[in-house]
């Protein structure tokens, strides 16, 4: 149970040109997966961002991993957030946050291990799954047809076409329910003009009567035409993701909201909690164990949620089924967590690492793994092909801004710029 390596795998892999607040997705996706090589030769894995200082983080702590248990998680915890304050440069600030990042890819590589030792599932590990199928929503995208010609590279498509407008958006809600058969819709808004996004919602629910409803504009919009939005989807929307910025412009929309308000933004860390509590500035939380400190932290906060009255549901990012394993395990672990997940899983299936015939979609749903562990296996050869691709990117960082600017130079991603 000792653990004799940590391997750190940063990968790349194929992204379409998904729309959104800041920008445009590029190309590729950076993500890492992480191996913890136990001296009995059992293998724990996690996934997560695989920008440079998530990386960073995760080789400066792995020699203090060496020789700890993957039972000792309290242990790990502390002497990553030691190692990493330690490492903080004089009159720099520590940054609790990416102790938690790095923790989180840490723990749950350990609850595989765990599992794989104990031949339990990691929603086992975390108390019993409440669900036997964890409901993901169809998570929908304005997108280009392709990535446009860049540089003497050749233009980029996919197999999504465009979706530009509601007619678009409907398509492309059709093709995804169709393969996928999700229950409910999340629309990533804040790349038209409001009025363009009420319009596509609207379409949404008169394709798609019976599903619950979400858009989420990443924060793009301002108080006074949130509360417009929020009046004019009075009965359509379940809830409103992040319509504003800060905890404070989320209460006074919250103040006229017909309906619930959601945030992956503004509550992001525990000291968020307190003044949005008392300003109820949210009703929902989407969690993500990426960065609230891993499996066991994002249970603490739901039934944290649960005690205020706040309902929980998951965010998502681009991800690889290592992640989605996690997710799944987790949520069917959490009862309080009664939302339909977030997934980016349909954008990014084709490059999975992951060996296909565990994770699969039922319904819109993903049946929780049996294990032991996450339940899931590595496919060698795919993750020595997403290396060479991060390898030969030389990229560091996402950057939504800066690639939407090679097209449109005058891009004007500010908060609240409608
Ligand atoms: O709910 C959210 O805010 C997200 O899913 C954040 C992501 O970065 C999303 O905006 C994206 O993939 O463009
Ligand atoms: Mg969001």
């Amino acid at each position: 149970m000792l653990i004799r390596d940590v391997r750190i795998t940063p990968v790349a892999f194929r992204d379409p040109p998904l729309l959104n607040a800041i920008g445009v997705h590029e190309p590729l996706v950076l993500r890492c997966i992480v191996r913890l090589v136990l001296d009995d030769g059992v293998v724990g894995l996690g996934e997560c961002a695989g920008q440079r200082p998530q990386l960073d983080r995760l080789a400066a702590v792995r020699p203090h991993l060496i020789g700890m248990s993957v039972f000792d998680t309290n242990g790990i915890e502390r002497t990553i957030g030691t190692v990493l304050r330690a490492g903080t440069p004089p009159g720099g600030t520590p940054d609790p946050m990416g102790a938690r990042n790095a923790f989180s890819v840490i723990e749950t590589a350990c609850m595989d291990a765990q599992g794989r030792l104990t031949g339990r599932s990691v929603s086992e590990l975390l108390g019993g799954a409440v669900r036997a199928t964890v409901p993901f929503s169809a998570y929908l995208f304005y997108k280009w047809a392709e990535h446009p010609p860049l540089d003497g590279r050749p233009a980029i498509p996919d197999e999504w076409g465009a979706a530009l407008d509601p007619a678009g958006v409907v398509d492309q809600a059709k093709a995804m329910i169709e393969e996928y058969g999700f229950r409910s819709i999340k629309l990533k808004g804040g790349v038209f003009p409001p009025d363009e996004e009420i319009a596509a919602v609207r379409a949404l629910r008169a394709a798609f009567p019976d599903h619950p409803l979400r858009i989420d504009p990443n924060c793009a919009w301002t108080v006074e035409t949130a509360r417009r939005v929020a009046a004019e989807l009075d009965g359509v929307l379940e809830y409103l993701e992040d319509p504003v910025p800060g905890i404070a412009g989320m209460a006074r929309v919250a103040a006229t909201a017909p309906m619930p308000l959601a945030t992956n933004m503004c509550v992001v860390a525990p000291e968020h909690l307190p003044p949005a509590i008392a300003q109820d500035a949210v009703q929902v939380l989407l969690t993500d164990h990426h960065y609230w400190g891993g499996l066991r932290r994002t249970g603490e906060l739901a039934r944290l949620c649960a005690t205020f009255g706040i309902g929980v549901s998951m965010h998502s990012n681009s991800h690889l089924g290592v992640s989605l394993a996690a997710m799944t395990h987790v949520a069917a672990a959490t009862p309080e967590l009664t939302y339909a997940c977030d997934t980016h899983y349909p954008w990014n299936r084709r490059d999975d690492v992951v060996r296909p015939g565990v994770l699969r979609f039922a319904d819109g749903g993903v049946p929780v793994p049996e294990g032991p562990g996450l339940g899931v296996e590595l496919d060698d050869e795919v993750l020595d092909r997403l290396h060479r691709a991060y390898l030969a990117a030389r990229r560091e960082a996402r950057d939504d801004t800066g690639y939407m600017r090679r097209f449109d130079p005058a891009f004007d991603p500010s908060p609240a710029r409608w």
